[in-house]
């Protein structure tokens, strides 16, 4: 991964939730003057997932998914440290992680043989000097699983204040279905009342010195068949955890059909905004803007934002904050493609196609009656040389052939043909087809 220009910082999380900087809404927990770290287990194997690779460095969009879950927490400010814990093996394999999707504030250390045995490693690194890490104890530690990817700050804040108050806090859901006891022969025993009981997810929080007690305390059995630690907590220091309702987004990947969710929840979170990019701002009657006047009635919960490629690319710095990962880019006046390898060039400078692959529609309008077919084609043709160079750099470029016709109708829907094609190629992001040249 190339280093992006000066002064151009990784992009932020995208999604419905961050309006300005991140967390700029949200106050820093309590009292301010806490010291919050986090603990993530990742030592598991995934063995319900049923693939080779442990389920946490399974890819989604061609990133492992361990680094959603980094980049969730790490765009929390008020997290001071954040441990990771993976399999000796897998050491070597996360620092890569970390350095290529310029991870920050992140330290790893060994994982253990179970869950508890992981978190209890993580604990001890925050607790008791370590040769290479500089780390401190934190008053507050949250314990979260790294394969749960979408774990938001409203929620971390609310288990850490209620941790502070409390000493032990954890995020619970209602139950799905009914849990029941079967007896020895198979046969049911007793059910639980469904409406009595919560699910347990994560994140939890708890006073460090609450929680690094109880792993100290707790026996071999609990650290190899146990999986609360809230349940430790209330054991082996008689702390009763508050409980805070979660959102179902905290669910934990586990079976591969979960992979395929996360996938469609973060293509869903980044299609959210697009950008229209056109050789001409003034000229109204100008086809881009028509196109652009379609987009927005035909693509009415997407957010369609004109950009400019002016002024040095100030305005695309500004849309890239504004964590936009889609292009259109309109070529009429300038020739053939001069307005998109403007606009890929700007890309490429910005560090903004590091964690999400960023999509770039190069359109192009064509009209029947005053250029042959083969020549238009002829020149469109470069768009499979562009695009095999930016998807390098994770820049997903297509081209779309939009026929213009003097016939008001007839454009209105080629327009609308083209719309369509544009959300489809947004909303898939298929790698396969980059380079490829549609027709509207
Ligand atoms: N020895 C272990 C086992 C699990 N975990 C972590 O604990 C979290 C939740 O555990 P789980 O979903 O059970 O993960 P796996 O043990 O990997 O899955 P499975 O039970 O299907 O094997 C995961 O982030 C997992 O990597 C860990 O750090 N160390
Ligand atoms: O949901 C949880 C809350 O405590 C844990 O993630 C879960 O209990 C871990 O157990 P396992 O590793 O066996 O899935």
């Amino acid at each position: 991964m190339e280093p992006g220009p000066p002064g151009g910082g990784r992009p932020h999380e995208p999604g419905p939730f961050l309006s300005g900087p991140r967390g700029a809404d949200l106050a820093a927990p309590a009292s301010s003057l806490s010291v919050v770290a986090a603990v993530l287990p990742a030592g598991g194997c995934g063995e319900r997932m049923g693939v080779p690779t442990p389920k946490q460095f399974c890819p989604i969009l061609e990133r492992p998914l361990i680094s959603y879950t980094l980049q969730a927490l790490e765009r929390v400010c008020w997290i001071k440290d954040i441990v990771v814990a993976v399999t000796g093996e897998n050491i070597e394999a996360m620092k890569s992680i970390i350095q290529k999707y310029q991870h920050k504030r992140i330290s790893v250390v060994e994982a253990g043989m179970t869950r508890h045995r992981s978190i209890f490693n993580g604990l001890k690194a925050l607790a008791e000097e370590q040769p290479n890490l500089q780390l401190s104890k934190p008053e507050v530690v949250i314990i979260h699983d790294a394969v749960r990817p979408f774990v938001e700050e409203d929620v971390l804040l609310k288990v850490v204040t209620a941790a502070k108050e409390h000493g032990a806090a954890g995020a619970v859901r209602p139950l799905v279905s009914t849990v029941i006891g079967p007896s020895a022969d198979g046969c049911l025993d007793h059910s639980l009342e469904r409406a009595r009981h919560r699910a347990s997810e994560m994140p939890q929080a708890f006073l460090f010195d609450v929680i690094y007690k109880a792993y100290q305390q707790c026996s071999d059995y609990d650290l190899e068949f146990g999986t609360e630690c809230l349940q430790l907590a209330l054991k082996y220091c008689h702390t009763k955890a508050k409980l805070v309702e979660g959102s179902p987004d905290l669910w934990k990947v586990t079976y591969k059909r979960d992979l395929y969710a996360a996938e469609s929840i973060i293509k869903e979170r980044i299609s959210q905004v697009i950008c229209i990019v056109m050789d001409t701002k003034e000229n109204k009657e100008h086809v881009g803007h028509l196109l652009e006047e379609v987009l927005k009635s035909e693509l009415n919960h997407v957010k369609i934002t004109p950009g400019t490629l002016c002024h040095a690319g100030k305005g695309l710095q500004q849309i890239i904050l504004e964590q936009c990962y889609n292009f259109v880019c309109v070529n009429v006046m300038s020739s053939d493609f001069q307005e998109t390898q403007k606009l890929l060039s700007l890309l490429e400078e910005s560090n903004l196609s590091i964690l999400y692959p960023v999509v770039v529609v190069s359109v192009h309008f064509f009209d029947f009656k005053l250029v042959p077919l083969s020549q238009k084609m002829e020149n469109l043709m470069w768009i499979r040389e562009f695009a095999k160079e930016v998807k390098k750099r994770n820049i997903l470029l297509y081209g779309l052939l939009i026929c213009y016709s003097q016939d008001e109708q007839k454009l209105q829907e080629s327009l609308r043909q083209g719309t369509i094609i544009i959300a489809a190629l947004i909303k898939e992001r298929n790698s396969g087809l980059v380079g490829q040249l549609l027709v509207a």
